[in-house]
């Protein structure tokens, strides 16, 4: 705020002949074109108003409208920004939501640091690193085939190296990897620090069933909010348009507008004229859908290989709709039954796991096969993963905690054709009433 003061001061003085001080040059510059007049009009509209860091344009559709929202904004010196991101995976999603905020951080560089690590569980391909070959061709070969990524988005293999002087860490890796990613950050990482989870599953330990994020902030005393949508990762990173949701609350020692990371600081990270974003509190509501859906589209699977035909995909989806806004009641009732519906992280992600994801196809094929969930995975996948087989067991253990397996009919079936080699055939009788010995 102290920065457009100055600058406005100055440019009174100067009124019939504008010009503008920048503190990059050190220098008056004047301001020649239209639109620097037209940007000095709105820094004066904005300190008149008395609002002046991270406006968010109105209309969220627009790129020039965050461009315009960019140039407005961009002699507002935050106290901690440029806020600096670190992006820990490189998957499938973890690579192209990178590829996301490396996009926003080159465009608003004065909010964002614009180089963005991303953390690479490294490995050979051929004789070459897979960070190396990030870095040099600027793609990730393996895990995102076939597509460009920013120059300014920086492969990193050193975990503690990547997240050197970050202020906000976005956590994109398979969910069975996130305690030991945690356990290694354990007492590097400052409280100041904000991070978003991108992870669909749970965390199932001494504290019972957990959201990932809280599971983050619990292991690492820092605040963590959810990303969740409908969002197949290869047509997100062909940049075809798509919806998501982010959720986020502030936390207690919340910097204020314009110091800390907020629902505005989290649009402009992440919204994209092809992804647009919702920012919403209810972290819970969207962790919990985006976990089980996942579940869901394995008995989609199962029916698409049978070749049951889509009204048994359309059960499926209903009755896993309920059980997971069930799910969500009992054991998170701060969660809201409007995200389900209302959310892209709602139903439309089921929708869309449902018809193209990789938990259906690995599904599909066990069904087509009568190969093992895990061997499925394994030949279809080249190293990816589909997080429902591990989310079924994870659920399942749960419910089982709570001897409550039996009010999760579809969930507990999921469940039993993946690990107990129950029946594909019996899924229908399953779900109207289940009579399993579970010993
Ligand atoms: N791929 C997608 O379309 C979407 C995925 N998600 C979620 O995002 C999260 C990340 O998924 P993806 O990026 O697709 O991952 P992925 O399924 O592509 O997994 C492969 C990644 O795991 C890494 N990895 C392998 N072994 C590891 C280890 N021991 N420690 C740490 N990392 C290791 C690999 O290096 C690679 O980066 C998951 O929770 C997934 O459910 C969410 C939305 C879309
Ligand atoms: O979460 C996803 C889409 O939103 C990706 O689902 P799959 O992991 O089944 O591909």
């Amino acid at each position: 705020m102290l920065a457009v003061r100055r600058v406005t001061r100055y440019t009174f003085l100067k009124r019939t002949h504008p010009v503008i001080y920048t503190r990059r040059a050190h220098k008056f510059l004047p301001l020649r074109t239209a639109s620097q007049r037209r940007s000095l009009q709105t820094q004066l509209h904005l300190k008149m108003t008395a609002h002046v860091s991270c406006n968010v344009p109105k209309d969220k559709h627009d790129e020039h409208a965050f461009r315009r929202s960019d140039s407005a904004t961009s002699i507002v010196h935050l106290k901690r920004a440029p806020f600096k991101i670190t992006v820990i995976g490189s998957g499938n999603w973890g690579t192209t939501i990178a590829k996301v905020i490396a996009e926003n951080t080159a465009l608003h560089s004065h909010i964002f640091a614009p180089e963005v690590r991303m953390w690479v569980f490294d490995e050979k391909i051929g004789d070459e690193n897979l960070t190396d070959i990030i870095n040099t061709r600027h793609q990730n070969v393996k895990y995102l085939p076939k597509i460009d990524l920013p120059h300014n988005l920086v492969a990193d293999p050193d975990l503690l190296h990547s997240i050197k002087g970050a202020d906000i860490l976005v956590f994109n890796i398979p969910h069975q990897f996130l305690p030991n990613i945690v356990k290694q950050l354990q007492g590097h990482v400052a409280p100041h620090v904000r991070a978003i989870s991108c992870l669909k599953g749970f965390e199932l330990g001494s504290k019972g069933v957990q959201l990932l994020s809280s599971y983050v902030t619990d292991e690492l005393g820092i605040q963590c909010g959810a990303l969740s949508g409908a969002n197949l990762a290869p047509e997100v990173a062909k940049e075809h348009w798509s919806e998501t949701t982010v959720a986020y609350q502030l936390p207690k020692d919340y910097q204020g507008d314009g110091k800390d990371v907020d629902h505005k600081i989290l649009k402009l990270l992440f919204h994209r004229p092809y992804f647009h974003v919702n920012v919403i509190d209810d972290v819970a509501g969207i962790s919990i859908a985006g976990a089980l859906k996942n579940v869901v589209a394995l008995a989609c699977g199962f029916v698409e290989g049978m070749g049951w035909g889509n009204n048994a995909s359309a059960a499926i989806q209903r009755l896993g709709l309920g059980e997971i806004i069930k799910f969500g009641r009992m054991f998170f009732p701060e969660s809201k039954v409007e995200t389900y519906y209302q959310e892209s992280a709602g139903v439309a992600d089921l929708i869309t796991t449902c018809s193209g994801g990789r938990n259906v196809k690995v599904a599909t094929y066990m069904a087509k096969t009568g190969k093992s969930a895990l061997e499925a995975e394994k030949e279809l996948l080249n190293g990816q993963s589909a997080q429902g087989i591990i989310t079924c067991r994870e659920v399942h253990e749960w419910l089982q905690t709570c001897e409550l397996t039996q009010e999760y009919p579809l969930f507990e079936a999921v469940y039993q054709i993946v690990y107990n080699n129950v029946r594909m055939e019996d899924l229908p009788e399953m779900i109207e009433e289940l009579d399993i010995d579970d010993e």
